[in-house]
């Protein structure tokens, strides 16, 4: 293993980043494998209590949200969460990034298609991680407007792209695409609002 390590104030280790992106990556591909398989009923009844023992497990590790590594480790895929669709970024500085994704079989809709509202989730993560970049004040999405163009396929690598478009004072206006291979499969566009100081 690799990657910084850093003491946690139990007096213990916490995990690095790869191992990290690892647990991840093995959470996405449990929740792909539930989302398909058909168990009986001592298997369901087995997982079912395997789960419960490392939900209590966990929740013995729980930390303030500051502390929290889901969602939070920037150097690894998807920023170390498994809430959206599976990303990594390829390129980025604060106009915008570039990065592929990958939509798996948890977030199928119907018909081999990505389900609607994954779409909308992964660009309010990008935007988000955009948007909020290094030096710039907290801001959230006020809307967003995705147009579907042609169906999300799961399980292929496709493009992303981001970029600011404007901003007047703490308006900021944000746009990207979702491509397979030539096709745009989805447009967005976002407005997020600055928060000004005491906003949640
Ligand atoms: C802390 C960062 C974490 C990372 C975030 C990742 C992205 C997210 O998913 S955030 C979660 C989802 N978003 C939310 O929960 C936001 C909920 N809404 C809010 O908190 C507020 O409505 C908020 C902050 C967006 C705007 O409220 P407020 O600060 O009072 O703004 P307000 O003064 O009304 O409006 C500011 C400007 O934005 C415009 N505006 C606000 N909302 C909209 C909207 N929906 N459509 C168009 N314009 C809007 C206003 O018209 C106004 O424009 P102008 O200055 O030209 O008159």
């Amino acid at each position: 293993m690799s990657g910084a390590l850093a003491a946690d104030d139990r007096g213990g280790i916490v995990v690095d980043d790869l191992a990290y992106e690892a647990l991840v990556g093995a959470t996405r591909n449990f929740l792909d494998a539930l989302a398909v398989a058909v168990p009986d009923g001592p298997t369901a009844d087995r997982l079912t209590a395997d789960l419960a023992g490392w939900a209590g497990v966990l929740g013995g590790l729980a930390a303030e949200e500051r502390d929290r590594l889901f969602g939070r480790r920037a150097g690894i895929a998807s920023y170390g969460q498994a809430m959206t669709p599976a990303y990594r970024v390829l390129e980025r500085d604060d106009a915008g990034l570039r990065g592929v994704a990958r939509f798996g079989r948890y977030f199928h809709g119907g018909k081999g298609a990505a389900h609607g509202g994954a779409v909308p989730l992964l660009f309010d993560e990008l935007f988000g991680r955009v948007i909020n970049g290094e030096g710039r004040p907290p801001a959230r999405t006020a809307y967003l407007h995705v147009d579907f163009r042609a169906v999300v396929r799961l399980d292929r690598d496709l493009g992303l792209r981001v970029w600011r478009e404007r901003e007047e004072g703490r308006k900021q206006y944000v746009r990207g695409e979702i491509r397979d291979g030539d096709v745009v499969c989805a447009e967005a566009e976002a407005l997020f609002v600055a928060l000004r100081p005491g906003q949640p």
